[in-house]
């Protein structure tokens, strides 16, 4: 589904790669989580297979496409829910949907039922005339969810879903994730919690200054690793206690 090779990013005026070397392959119908300590270059590597922005070096395929030649068709096959908000807070709920739809090139009764639908699945409904700028963190987190799959992508990005919400909001999108999955959706998410991307993740990538360190199911990493009794374990074992901070 996805197939990496020796993909590289470099940003402008910045003194290391974000990215070096990255071989990776992504199997449909994975749910496949992308772990590592804050600046380990996750954000970088979903960015550069949304086509947000470019790599320095290095190649990739979603499906069997590149960005290259087939912009369009990518474009219709991928959604993306990015870190922030992408959300107007002036409008409603609906009327945010009713803008991303159309922007995929849906309209009328599908969009506006579908639109319905998902809102009814994760628990929006009685809030869809209401504007955005009174929601919730977890609610936001929810449309911004909504936004990103009106198009029925068959390949799901998502940077940190469940970073600040409450835990029933993360058991709503989780669970809504998973519907996703089993339809046929390829999930490919980052997290900072290492709980939920072990029972959640069929496999994971923990990445680190720009490498990928180890990969497998989270089962199979915490087995191979000696004294691990779960997937924290494993993380802090390859990738150390110290502080990433960095300015
Ligand atoms: N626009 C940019 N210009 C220069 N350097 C950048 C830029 N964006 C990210 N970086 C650097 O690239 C590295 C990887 O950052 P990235 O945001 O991909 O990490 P991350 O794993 O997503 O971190 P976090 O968990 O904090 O979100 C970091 O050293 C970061 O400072």
């Amino acid at each position: 589904m996805i197939r990496i090779e020796q993909l590289s990013k470099k940003y402008k005026y910045a003194d290391t790669y974000s990215l070096s070397n990255l071989d990776l392959f992504i199997a449909e119908k994975e749910i496949f989580g992308l772990l590592g300590p804050n600046g380990a270059g996750k954000t970088t590597l979903i960015s550069l297979l949304c086509s947000l922005i470019k790599p320095t070096s290095g190649l990739f395929t979603i499906d069997g496409l590149t960005y290259k030649t087939s912009k369009n068709r990518l474009k219709q096959l991928i959604g993306i829910v990015p870190q922030e908000y992408a959300l107007y807070p002036s409008l409603t709920a609906f009327e945010n949907l009713m803008y991303f739809g159309s922007m995929y090139g849906l309209k009328g009764k599908a969009l506006k039922s579908k639109i319905n639908q998902t809102m009814d699945i994760l628990g929006l409904s009685k809030f869809a005339n209401k504007k955005v700028s009174t929601f919730s963190g977890g609610m936001k987190r929810r449309i911004n969810l909504i936004a990103s799959i009106l198009h029925e992508p068959k390949v799901l990005f998502l940077d940190e879903p469940t970073v600040g919400v409450d835990v029933q909001s993360k058991n709503v999108i989780i669970e809504y994730l998973r519907i996703l999955n089993e339809k046929g959706t390829t999930i490919i998410y980052t997290s900072h919690h290492l709980n939920e991307a072990e029972d959640f993740c069929t496999k994971v990538a923990i990445i680190d200054h720009g490498k990928i360190i180890t990969q497998g199911q989270p089962k199979e990493l915490i087995s191979n690793q000696s004294n691990a009794n779960n997937l924290e374990d494993v993380f802090l074992a390859l990738t150390g206690k110290g502080l990433r901070d960095h300015a």
